[in-house]
């Protein structure tokens, strides 16, 4: 059985994780954050307010790929936080064969830099929002997934993102039927 992935993407702060928390929370899903798969060098490019470059962001890629393709392999629906900003990134997420479903969380620049600037606990600084925002490719016809403003709170988005997604959850079995895959 080949089981439906999740990708909660976006630019650095706009509630990628917590939506993906959400979603696992509502379904059972297997949770998953792309920034725990960065190799220690990318955090520290990153800490130090330095962009990443598409090559350093290639192997992170692949592995995330292998990530959601061995889950939907596996017959374990999955959910994971990854920023996957670029067309390009999300060809990488599906050329391991996974059936992914991306949701996009959109919102103001200022919102998002405002929530980032409360966040005390995190690598990411405020100054690489605007790099973010500059490569940002909005999902495109053909790719299969959602934009949601990520303004309601995560549990909403969570449940905008499953109703939009035809994934539903048994409430006796908390795990995803039906769906795309
Ligand atoms: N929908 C939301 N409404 C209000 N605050 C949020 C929302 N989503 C996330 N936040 C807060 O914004 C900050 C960034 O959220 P986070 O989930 O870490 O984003 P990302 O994973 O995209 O970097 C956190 O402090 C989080 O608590
Ligand atoms: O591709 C990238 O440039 C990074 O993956 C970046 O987009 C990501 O957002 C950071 O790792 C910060 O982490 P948060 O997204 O959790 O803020």
């Amino acid at each position: 059985m080949t089981a439906p992935q999740i990708v909660v993407m976006g630019v650095a702060g706009c509630g990628k994780t917590s939506v993906a928390h959400a979603i696992s929370q509502i379904t059972g899903a297997r949770l998953g954050e792309a920034d725990e798969l960065h190799p220690p060098s990318n955090i520290d490019k990153m800490s130090r307010g330095i962009p990443l470059t598409d090559d350093d962001r290639g192997p992170w890629l692949e592995d995330i790929a292998r990530w959601l393709a061995d889950g939907a392999e596996a017959g374990i629906p999955g959910v994971i936080a990854c920023s996957a900003l670029k067309r390009r990134y999300r060809d990488v997420l599906r050329s391991g064969g996974a059936p992914i479903f991306f949701v996009h969380l959109r919102a103001d620049r200022n919102l998002i830099a405002g929530r980032m600037n409360a966040r005390t606990d995190h690598f990411m600084p405020t100054s690489l929002l605007d790099s973010q925002f500059s490569i940002l490719e909005r999902l495109r016809p053909g790719e299969i997934g959602i934009e949601l403003e990520a303004v309601q709170t995560p549990a909403d988005l969570a449940r905008a993102a499953l109703d939009a997604s035809g994934l539903h959850t048994d409430q006796d079995r908390p795990t995803f039927i039906g769906g795309p895959a």
